[in-house]
């Protein structure tokens, strides 16, 4: 029998008071974990351990969504009204074209949101569970209470509950309690009311950054405290600049419809038009006028970037932020691994007179092999080393893990009766914490001149691109078996450790790629600035003037923001310092991506607007990201760049072609109705137009770009869009009117003869325009057109002349046309798209084509460069 649901979840309140015994009695668990078997009935029960539900909405959502929609509600009253009073050719009409719509809009845009989740899912977060006796790796939303997890430094706390074992086990909970310091846990329930004050009590939303330890999972999902407040942190991004710009576009479209069609009825009631046919009219317009697709638009269009992009190694969680890397113009990177090969090998490990020391890579050995945090390249590389001879036997006692605060780690060691703390870190970390030199066995005074030979030392490595860790020794009481930050003090230097960490081969064709395409790179390195300055010069940065943390950490936001563009290189950076950065360039109106790996990297991932990080990262560092890279190489990432751009480039496609001619054409129907003593388009036959249209954009988000779309950071701006409207609508205007003038004065048409001519000339000018405003290029020098795009527009418009001129015309209220009308219709759509063509050069932003000249001079061999040990 499973426990009743009060039986855990809610009911527990303030869990941490619980001892384990009881807590793994209510929850029906073990400490070797739940059976697959009773997980699925708990996960069947509860749900997915998420703290919103699914995000895309099911079909029958988005139809209810749509259907409330007023023009939508308008339409089908307009259907039913229709029906009723017998007119069934306009009912059955009108139901169509709601209804095709309708299934075209929604059918694409769940499949596209499918293919965005399933992307997503395949980078999500994993936790370390233990069910039927083995560790198993699951997605996070899989987790249900009883469930035992394994936690690591890195790992994000993926649901609520209890510390059962605990391995100098710290945790950031700052989003908790606001406080940056590691809370340290423990597994002795507590007896406070307080979560924050609970030491063996574990939040989802807060991360390990050291030690280890094993959870005992209570509350999953929304039922956790603050798995939600985490969640909201990480989801309400402010929107991007894109789906702001769109909204805006929107409402303005949307103000000017209503205000339209408002002014169009009153106008055609006060001169006592029939009130049907005009409210059909209007309603008729309004569609026309709205752009329906947008949307639809908008999410094929990214989360067919988001497959493309897929297809070239980078995993996009956040669809709108395709946009954000189309539009990036600074990309802040970290070093170790995106620069260089992260595959660190031990160079030399060196007394402080610079003599080779086996006693150095004894301890700095020992450091590693008994530190239980993450074991960073620097910690692999020491154990991947030969141990030195005569090593003796030490036992582990306790140690304090890494932080990026001190920039140091230590053990507590015993050797027979001895005990000494053994430290390595940084080496100013080190050197801040000694008071005293190991030379030749025997300890100095730490004075200037030792300084000063230590200082040359790390001077002369760095500069060689060597990274280095000083290694510091303290004897302990033999009673020790804790230790404390305060007892890294009074240290004694044994010497240095220096590794060798190659730039990629491929990193300088890399960062001169994406300088070529207009977005420049910055290096935030927690490293020692000479390592940094070499680094960057062998993957062909400028290695000009460098900021250090130190340098920062005295400077004011607005200080840091006036020199942060003319500075490339940032040495010595902590965690808070690289958010620091990001902010500054957001502040000059930069658009910033920043790729890091580490839990150092974490805050600054977020704090951009194009977080990046990769597959092998931390699970702090991938949770704030909005992309992923599979392979972890800045090659990828000017391919996305790329597709970046091209999303981009496909939605100002349609908002163009909404913008200029859709919109002209509306504008001018809705003015012509009030001077005609007719309707110069049926309601009919506009939703048909409409109709017509958004079947003709169905290929844009397949489209292909030109060259130039991708060669410059692109992105959302208003103004270009409101001159490319105006200059657009002119001429779509301007044809308008001859087309009225040239049907009444030249043809001297009826109604319905009016009708058919300017619903060809509408159809086939809105139509084919997107042949021209898809590119800057003349036409016929452009990029082809997608298949999927040329088919559509053009089947599009073979229908309409179809529909217009066969057989099924007069259903429409269409009449035949005698072929000198024809003839003209045919010239004035020719004309207006040379016209178009011209007035497109005007309309367009310049694309820029001044190319960075210095980024396209031939690059020397990244390998020279390379350090070799
Ligand atoms: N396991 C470790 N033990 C001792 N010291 C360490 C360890 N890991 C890092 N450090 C020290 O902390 C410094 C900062 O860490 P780290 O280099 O990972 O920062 P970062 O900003 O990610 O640098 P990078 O740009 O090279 O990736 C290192 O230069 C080193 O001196
Ligand atoms: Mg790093």
């Amino acid at each position: 029998m499973p426990p009743k649901p009060s039986a855990y979840g809610p009911a527990i309140e303030a869990f941490w008071r619980e001892p384990t015994s009881s807590l793994l009695r209510s929850l029906d668990t073990q400490r070797c974990g739940l059976r697959q078997r009773e997980a699925e009935k708990r996960l069947a029960r509860f749900g997915p351990n998420l703290a919103e539900p699914s995000q895309t909405r099911s079909i029958l959502q988005k139809i209810v969504h749509r259907l409330v929609n007023p023009l939508i509600a308008i339409l089908i009253a307009a259907a039913a009204v229709s029906g009723f009073s017998g007119d069934l050719a306009s009912f059955v009409i009108i139901t169509l074209v709601v209804g095709l719509s309708l299934t075209l809009d929604i059918l694409q845009e769940h499949r596209a949101e499918l293919a965005a989740d399933a992307l997503r899912r395949s980078v999500a977060i994993q936790a370390d569970v233990i069910r039927d006796g083995a560790i198993v790796a699951l997605p996070v939303s899989e987790l249900v209470p009883g469930d035992v997890v394994e936690l690591r430094i890195g790992d994000l706390v993926p649901a609520d509950g209890v510390a059962l074992t605990a391995r100098d086990f710290q945790l950031n909970e700052a989003l908790m309690t606001g406080e940056p310091f590691p809370a340290a846990k423990t597994t002795e329930p507590c007896a406070t009311s307080l979560p924050a004050e609970a030491s063996n009590a574990l939040f989802a939303g807060t991360s390990v950054v050291g030690g280890s330890g094993v959870m005992l999972v209570v509350e999953t999902g929304r039922r956790t405290r603050f798995g939600m407040i985490s969640a909201d942190l990480l989801a309400n991004d402010p929107p991007s600049a894109l789906e702001q710009g769109v909204q805006k576009l929107g409402l303005l479209i949307l103000k000017l419809t209503l205000f339209l069609t408002l002014f169009v009825l009153l106008a055609h009631l006060m001169a006592h038009r029939p009130a049907m046919e005009s409210f059909l009219f209007a309603v008729a317009l309004a569609v026309g006028l709205t752009p329906e697709l947008l949307p639809m638009v908008m999410t094929v269009t990214l989360a067919r970037g988001a497959q493309r992009m897929a297809k070239r190694q980078v995993i996009v969680k956040r669809l709108s932020a395709i946009h954000d890397l189309g539009a990036m113009d600074t990309l802040c990177v970290d070093k170790t691994g995106t620069l260089t090969e992260a595959k660190i090998t031990l160079a030399a490990h060196l007394d402080p007179a610079g003599r080779p020391s086996n006693r150095v890579l004894e301890l700095a050995r020992l450091n590693s092999a008994f530190q239980t945090g993450i074991h960073s390249p620097l910690d692999e590389a020491l154990l991947a080393a030969d141990s030195p001879p005569g090593s003796s036997a030490w036992t582990r006692l306790a140690e304090i893990p890494f932080d990026y605060e001190r920039r140091c780690l230590s053990v507590l060691a015993a050797r027979d009766n001895d005990r000494f703390l053994i430290v390595k870190g940084a080496p100013e970390a080190i050197m801040a914490r000694a008071v005293a030199v190991e030379v030749d066995g025997l300890a100095r005074p730490l004075d200037h001149s030792h300084r000063a030979q230590l200082v040359r030392l790390e001077d002369d490595h760095a500069r060689q691109g060597f990274r280095l860790l000083g290694v510091a020794i303290r004897n302990m009481a033999p009673d020790r078996v804790n230790v404390t930050t305060e007892d890294e003090s009074v240290l004694t230097v044994v010497g240095f450790c220096a590794f060798a960490d190659p730039p990629k081969r491929d990193a300088a064709d890399s960062v001169r790629d994406l300088k070529a395409r207009g977005v420049g790179i910055k290096v935030l390195s927690g490293d020692h600035a000479a390592v940094v300055a070499h680094v960057a010069d062998a993957v062909g940065l400028p290695s000009g003037r460098i900021l250090t943390g130190g340098e920062i950490a005295d400077l004011s936001d607005q200080a840091l923001a006036a020199q942060i563009e003319d500075v490339d290189l940032f040495a010595r950076i902590d965690p808070e310092q690289k958010r620091r950065i990001i902010r500054a360039l957001r502040q000059r109106g930069h658009v910033v991506g920043f790729m890091g790996d580490g839990v150092n990297d974490a805050p600054a991932i977020h704090a951009a607007h194009v977080g990046i990080s990769v597959a092998g990262a931390t699970e702090v560092a991938r949770a704030a990201a909005d992309m992923i890279l599979l392979a972890p190489d800045l090659s990828v990432l000017g391919a996305g760049v790329i597709e970046g751009r091209r999303t981009f480039a496909n939605i100002s496609k349609y908002v163009r072609m909404g913008t200029s001619s859709n919109f002209g054409n509306m504008l001018s129907m809705a003015l012509a109705s009030i001077a005609l003593p007719f309707l110069p388009l049926l309601p009919l036959q506009i939703l048909l137009n409409n109709l017509l249209y958004d079947l003709s954009e169905i290929g844009i988000p397949f489209d292909e770009i030109d060259e130039e779309d991708a060669e410059r950071p692109q992105s959302w701006n208003m103004a270009d869009i409101l001159r490319f409207t105006f200059v657009m609508g002119s001429i779509s205007s301007l044809f308008d009117v001859a087309t009225f003038t040239i049907l009444l004065k030249v043809f001297h048409t009826d109604a319905a003869a009016f009708q058919t001519g300017w619903f060809l000339e509408s159809i086939a000018t809105q139509i084919l325009v997107i042949f021209l405003i898809r590119t800057r290029r003349p036409p016929w020098r452009a990029s082809r057109p997608h298949r999927i795009l040329a088919l559509g527009s053009l089947g599009a418009l073979a229908s309409g002349i179809f529909l217009a001129l066969g057989p099924a015309g007069s259903l429409f209220g269409f009449a035949g046309l005698p072929p000198m009308l024809l003839g003209a219709i045919t010239l004035i759509t020719i004309s207006y798209l040379a016209m178009a063509e011209a007035g497109k050069h005007l309309a367009l932003p310049v694309a820029a084509r001044e190319r960075n000249r210095d980024a396209l001079r031939p690059q020397h061999p990244a390998s020279d460069a390379a350090v070799n040990g």
